[in-house]
């Protein structure tokens, strides 16, 4: 026996800008959205019935047209809203997840901006009738420390070339997601604190590896932010390599490098409350 396994549906990189206009200034708002539904979807798959489904270009259609009145605060707001919309107008979808990925833009003047880089804020809300899951975040936070950086008393096996260092750069291309709990007064407050403590906290630390600044992130957030339930963050290792200017004649005291952009390394951890 054959049968639909696991199943869902929805459109993917909904592209949208707003402008909310003030008297005196004006909020300018770029993001992506997807939206994936689950629920009663079998037929359409089994028997190509068409009855049940909500078209992809109507869901896109939701996004403009909810944004209007509903996207006016934080991209985890709006999510919800879309979420519930999908759930409460539609009998067949019981689970609604609705993504939605934030361009950074920074304030020149009350109508100009500049791009804050490749930085973005995200969410994911997974909406039913019986939870809310809302994770928020940060990917592309691209971020660099000169010294406090060193990797060292490691295993070294017949194929170990790399040389111990108490001191060389870390740079990494930063991915972090957080899971909530309980309502939340005011998202875009507690992302800027939680996105400061990451910051400080990297700089900060005395680095032995990635993973102990991984860890030590982590551990500050749900030290400060009780809201938050767990984190992870994946932390590419940008590797910045010593260039051997000994060829040359020349010494190099920890000042020439060679950015490597591949392979890299690919450290990845979740801190959770016991
Ligand atoms: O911080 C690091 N962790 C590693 O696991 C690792 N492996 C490696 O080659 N360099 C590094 N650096």
């Amino acid at each position: 026996m054959i049968k639909l396994g696991e199943n869902s549906y929805g459109k993917n990189a909904v592209q949208l800008s707003k402008i909310i206009r003030h008297p005196d200034h004006h909020e300018f708002r770029q993001i992506t959205v997807n939206v994936s539904l689950k629920g009663d979807f079998e037929t359409a798959h089994t028997l190509g019935d068409n009855t049940k489904i909500l078209p992809t270009d109507t869901q896109k259609n939701t996004v403009y047209a909810l944004a209007k009145e509903h996207f006016t605060t934080s991209i985890e707001a709006f999510a919800l809203h879309l979420a519930e919309h999908f759930v409460h107008t539609q009998q067949q979808v019981a689970t609604a997840t609705v993504e939605i990925a934030e361009t950074a833009w920074s304030r020149i003047t009350p109508h100009a901006y500049i791009s804050g880089g490749a930085e973005k804020r995200t969410t994911q809300v997974i909406y039913n009738a019986a939870t809310t899951t809302i994770t928020s975040g940060i990917t592309d936070l691209l971020i660099l420390k000169t010294t406090d950086s060193g990797f060292e008393h490691f295993i070294k096996d017949p194929y170990t070339t790399l040389k111990e260092t108490s001191d060389r750069i870390f740079a990494t291309q930063c991915e972090a997601s957080w899971i909530y709990k309980g309502a939340i007064k005011d998202y875009s407050v507690l992302f800027d604190n939680i996105r400061a403590t990451l910051l400080a906290t990297f700089a900060g630390h005395n680095s032995l590896s990635v993973q102990q600044t991984l860890f030590a992130m982590g551990e500050a957030v749900l030290e400060t932010y009780p809201a938050v339930k767990e984190i992870t963050l994946k932390m590419p290792n940008k590797h910045h390599v010593l260039f051997n200017l000994e060829q040359f004649g020349m010494s190099n005291q920890n000042e020439v490098f060679i950015a490597t952009d591949e392979p890299y390394g690919y450290i990845v951890g979740t801190v959770i409350r016991e």
